[in-house]
């Protein structure tokens, strides 16, 4: 026994383990430590000894415990505890009880897997502790925390888009001491679990977590989602941290970690709006194995949330944006052939006629009308009427530049808006229309033709004269036998 540790020997300890192997590896690692230790199998059998007699160190082996069962009695126990010093084993992916059992009794803890070594290390240190609980966060602590708050918050103040979004989360996680490299992981609406953002620090900059992990997409199913704190709080929906890389058992990964300066690892849920999965995780990869003060895990908590709240509010702006698209696609659009309606066809030949006197370019209305159209109607019903006038919807915007507009202006009739078109053009383009729909087969009926006018616009003219010229032009090619071209008056 060292003198370190004979200067302890007159300290009593309790050690609470549901495990009988775990009461009697802890006894053989630190049994020597203590004047006398008491190995309690449940929470009341060491309330009893506490009560008995209070011993110099409580410590709490959380391994086998429920959450959902135990978590209550356990903060009792601490609470009943008063000033002794308390240490709780916590496993890797159990890191939600240390805030919960914190906020009863702060208490000292180690992150388990944990080698016999640096068990009997922390245990000396609660014992030399006065007091033995974490150390309070000092001032300096405190404002960083008040500091990350913040920037999480103000992170969240343009929440224009979720991948915007998932960058000034980590630059803001980044800002906090101590933190290398920060990432989030975001669940796609098909489960998939993606690597969204990550953004490192110093030593930590060239480190590429898609490259460690070996993937970026489809993470809940990487093979090395148990030993990555970020992935397994996205998986269990509990915070996750690892303050001894080897404890998940992947060497290559806590070697990889080491190399970038990575002491200790921390996954952080982002919780659903309801019940169900998290919608990912924030992963902190941190350069020093310190224990998180009783404030840091709520700050962090406080940041998940919010980075939860976050992606709503990036949600509810997509489904908006969404939604003015198809309210502007459904004022703008005619429904039956999903060209653009008479008033937003308006709109569109006011904007044109602007554009060409401004800058002295010329612009062509075509308006065509399909012949005898009642005809159809009349003989093969209304639904093969419908089916015509899609049709030759179709084949005419088949045949227009990607700037001309083609507007449904009435029942039968359309309006082709040509920028940058000439008479002469607008002739030549009326004319491949007209044989386009001549030749187009139109499902459930015969062969239509259209009678087309065709107008340029004149110096200083408006929109509206255009338009009656080129619809007299129309009403013309009617009168001169239907399927035929006129030219507008001027
Ligand atoms: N199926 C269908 N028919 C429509 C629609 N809109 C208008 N119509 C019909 O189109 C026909 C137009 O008839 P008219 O204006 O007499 O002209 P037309 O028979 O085409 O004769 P001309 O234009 O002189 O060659 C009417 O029977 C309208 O009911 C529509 O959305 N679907």
């Amino acid at each position: 026994m060292s003198q370190q540790d004979q200067q302890h020997a007159g300290s009593t300890g309790i050690y609470l383990s549901p495990m009988a192997q775990r009461r009697a590896d802890f006894d053989q690692a630190c049994g020597p430590l203590f004047a006398q230790l008491h190995l309690a199998d449940s929470v009341d059998a060491a309330a009893g000894l506490l009560a008995a007699a209070p011993a110099g160190l409580l410590v709490v082996d959380l391994e086998r415990f429920e959450p959902s069962i135990d978590l209550d009695a356990l903060a009792g126990l601490l609470a009943r505890r008063g000033e002794g010093p308390v240490l709780l084993l916590c496993p890797y992916a159990y890191a939600r009880w240390l805030p919960l059992l914190n906020r009863a009794r702060p208490a000292a803890y180690a992150i388990t897997p944990i080698e016999p070594a640096r068990l009997r290390t922390t245990v000396r240190q609660c014992l030399d502790t006065p007091g033995g609980a974490v150390p309070a966060a000092d001032a300096a602590t405190l404002r960083a925390l008040l500091a990350l708050r913040a920037r999480v918050q103000a992170a969240l103040e343009a929440p224009d888009d979720a991948p915007g979004l998932d960058e000034r989360l980590c630059q803001a996680l980044l800002a906090w001491p101590g933190v290398l490299h920060a990432a989030m992981f975001r669940m796609r609406p098909d489960g998939n679990l993606q690597l969204e953002a990550e953004l490192g620090r110093d030593s930590a900059a060239g480190l590429r977590l898609g490259v460690l992990l070996q993937r970026s997409e489809r993470l809940l199913q990487a093979p090395l989602r148990h030993a990555f704190p970020g992935l397994l709080a996205a998986a269990t929906g509990e915070p996750a941290l690892l303050d001894t890389l080897d404890q998940a058992g992947e060497p290559a990964l806590a070697r990889d970690l080491r190399a970038h300066g990575v002491a200790q690892a921390l996954g952080l849920p982002v919780p659903a709006d309801g019940p169900g999965a998290p919608r990912g995780a924030l992963s902190l990869l941190l350069d020093s194995p310190a224990a998180l003060a009783p404030e840091a895990w709520s700050t962090l908590g406080d940041c998940a949330a919010m980075a939860a709240l976050g992606l709503r509010l990036a949600d509810m702006n997509l489904e908006a944006e969404q939604l003015l698209a198809r309210l502007t696609y459904v004022s703008t659009t005619d429904a039956l052939t999903g060209v653009a309606n008479r008033r937003h066809g308006e709109e569109l030949l006011e904007r044109e006629v602007k554009r060409a006197r401004r800058y002295r370019a010329p612009l062509a209305l075509l308006s065509f009308d399909i012949d005898r159209f009642k005809a159809i109607n009349d003989t093969y019903g209304h639904p093969v009427g419908d089916v015509a006038l899609r049709t030759v919807a179709d084949c005419v915007r088949a045949l227009l530049r990607s700037s001309d507009v083609l507007v449904r202006s009435g029942g039968e009739e359309f309006h082709v808006i040509a920028p940058h078109t000439s008479a002469i053009d607008g002739l030549k383009m009326a004319e491949k229309i007209r044989h386009g729909v001549e030749q187009a087969a139109i499902p459930g009926c015969d062969h239509v033709t259209v009678s087309i006018g065709v107008a340029q616009l004149a110096e200083q003219e408006n929109a509206d004269s255009l338009v009656r010229r080129v619809e007299a032009a129309m009403a013309r090619a009617k009168r001169a036998g239907r399927n035929c071209v006129e030219l507008a008056m001027q």
